[in-house]
């Protein structure tokens, strides 16, 4: 299967601390893969390397064979590389749909937003970008919420509005930080049902940093172990389940 992300060595020091201890990973096309480990495992950091945030202190990040080590955060967003964070950051007091329209790939390569909308020669391109927002809401099944305020959405919506804001830059590969945090029950099965269709209908690669053992048993297709900043294991649910390392240090009785 052909490699869309690689992690090539990557090691990340700040300081005296190791945060990556050499690193290989691959996302591969079309696939759901799973970042676990305990807390301070270098999961975070891992996808602050992805998106650019920070530049490993040695390896290398490919994306799509091109190396990208040196390549700006928006830069990667162009590439389509997107992420969403562990905290909602969400325009409360603007609209669903407005909160898609300002992270749109082509409204936000205007330097001034307003002037999009006020242009009558505009108009046909901004009916395109409403019309591409719009889709992205009906991605994550809130097309029906466009003209509510973003702030009045119960938090399930709220990060499934993140996800399409995501969405929204034209990203391939979509970076979910902690997406089930803070949910209940009904919310993370939604979210479960809307990552899934991501993936398997919208043939968007996902990566996913979560600490709900049972979810990413139910969606990963791979998942990667991380502890101490080195990778400890990477196989399919199946097999992180039957690993006894994984088992005794990271699952524990979890997982049955
Ligand atoms: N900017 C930074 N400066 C110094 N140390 C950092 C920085 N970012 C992360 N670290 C350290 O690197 C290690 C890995 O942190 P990271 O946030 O990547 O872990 P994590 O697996 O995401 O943890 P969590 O599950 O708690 O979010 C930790 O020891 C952390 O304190």
């Amino acid at each position: 299967m052909e490699n869309v992300l690689e992690l090539q060595q990557v090691s990340v020091k700040f300081g005296g601390l190791v945060a990556l201890n050499q690193v290989d990973l691959t996302v591969k096309r079309g696939e759901i893969l799973a970042i676990i480990g305990p807390n301070g495992a270098g999961k975070t950091t891992l996808f602050n390397i992805m998106t650019g945030i920070y530049q490993p202190t040695s390896g290398q990040v490919l994306y799509k064979n091109q190396k990208i080590n040196k390549l700006k955060p928006y830069k990667r967003v162009d590439l389509g590389i997107a992420r969403t964070f562990q905290n909602t950051r969400l325009l409360k007091s603007m609209t669903v749909l407005e909160n898609v329209l300002v992270a749109h790939q082509e409204v936000n390569k205007e330097t001034v937003f307003a002037s999009i909308f006020s242009s009558k020669s505009m108009q046909q391109k901004r009916q395109t970008i409403v019309q591409e927002c719009m889709d992205k809401l009906e991605m994550v099944g809130l097309a029906d919420k466009a003209e509510q305020l973003a702030g009045s959405l119960p938090y399930g919506e709220q990060r499934l509005l993140e996800i399409a804001r995501a969405l929204a830059t034209g990203c391939e590969l979509l970076l979910l930080d902690e997406p089930a945090a803070g949910m209940n029950q009904s919310e993370k099965r939604e979210l479960i049902k809307k990552i899934l269709q991501l993936s398997k209908q919208y043939h968007i690669e996902i990566l996913l940093i979560e600490h709900d053992i049972q979810m990413i048993m139910e969606i990963s297709d791979r998942i990667v172990v991380l502890n101490y900043g080195q990778k400890i294991a990477e196989g399919t649910p199946q097999e992180i389940q039957n690993d006894p390392q994984v088992i005794q240090a990271y699952l524990g009785g979890e997982v049955d």
